[in-house]
Formats: C-alpha cells, structure tokens, sequence
C-alpha cells in the first residue's frame, strides 16, 4: 500500500457526487481501500473518503479515536464503508468541532444529526447496517458528505 496525494479544497473532484462501487471484490477496489488506509494515518485523520484521493468512488473509512477536542471519541478499528447510505437521521442535532484534511488549518463548529443509520457493504462485499451516534456519526456525515461534493465548511450555518 502507498500514501496518496490528498486533494484540496480547490479541486473539482471534490465539489461532485462520486459513483457508486460496482464491484468491490476487484483488486483496484481492494487496493484502493489498502491504499485509503495508510493515507489515513499518515495524516492523523479520523475518517477519509475515496474522492479526497482522487478516486470518485463511493468509498469511506470511519477511524475514531479520541483526540484532544474528542477526548471520550471512542478508539475504533477503521471501518471501510462501500456504497454507503444514511437510511435514517435523528431530528435530534448537536454542534462539534471538525476538520477536513483537504481544507487544511480550518476547524469549525457544524451541527450534526446526533444519531443515524447506516447501510453499506464491507470490503468482503458482506451489507451491513449499523446505528451510530456522537463523533462516529458526525465522522460518517462528514464522509457521506465528501461522497456528494460537499465539503464542512458549506455547512455553517
Ligand atoms: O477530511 C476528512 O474527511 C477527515 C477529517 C474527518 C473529521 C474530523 C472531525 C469531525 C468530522 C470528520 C479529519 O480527520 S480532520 C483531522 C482530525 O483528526 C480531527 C479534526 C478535528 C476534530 C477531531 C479530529
Ligand atoms: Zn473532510
């Protein structure tokens, strides 16, 4: 696995919707998700989607861990979302703080659904479905955002 080039703010790919995966168990795709990984890391993220590094996939990988601004975050193992969708958002919202690695040195609060739940497959092409509330669900909006070319800060109210 390689560390990727992470695409910034200005880039187009970052400003359309991504297409969905169609197959996930081709070596590109497993790659790719290898590859989302380890660039994860070496940025210190808590989340990445497949747009930010240039592939207009459907791809997310959701990595909490708690952080000085989310000192209780849970510590997770990545977990790959493909063709992710959000099937239900509580009306229930609350504010946090959040970054984007592609919108370096820029923090700001954004309100976010509290609670939500999910559909995707994993990368062994299994569907899950899955309740997330706190900072995982705002990592998940904030990646589902990235897959549809929005980015936080068009989030600000
Ligand atoms: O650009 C990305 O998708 C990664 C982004 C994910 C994210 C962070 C915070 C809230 C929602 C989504 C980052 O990991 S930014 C860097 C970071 O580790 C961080 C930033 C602010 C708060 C906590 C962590
Ligand atoms: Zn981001």
């Amino acid at each position: 696995p390689r560390i990727l080039p992470i695409a910034a703010a200005d880039e187009p790919i970052l400003h359309q919707p991504a297409h969905a995966v169609a197959d996930v168990s081709t070596p590109a795709i497993q790659r790719l998700l290898d590859d989302m990984l380890v660039t994860l890391q070496a940025a210190n993220g808590v989340g990445i989607a497949a747009p930010q590094v240039f592939a207009p996939l459907r791809i997310i990988i959701v990595a909490s861990r708690p952080n000085p601004r989310y000192p209780d975050a849970p510590l997770m193992s990545p977990i790959a979302m493909l063709n992710p969708e959000i099937l239900w958002q509580s009306d229930t919202t609350c504010s946090g703080w959040e970054g984007c690695l592609s919108v370096p040195d820029t923090r700001a609060q954004v309100k976010r659904a509290e609670r939500l739940r999910i559909s995707y497959l994993t990368r062994t092409g299994e569907r899950v479905e899955a309740t997330y509330s706190g900072f995982v669900a705002r990592i998940i909006q904030h990646e589902c955002d990235h897959l549809d070319g929005i980015l936080f800060p068009e989030r600000l109210e």
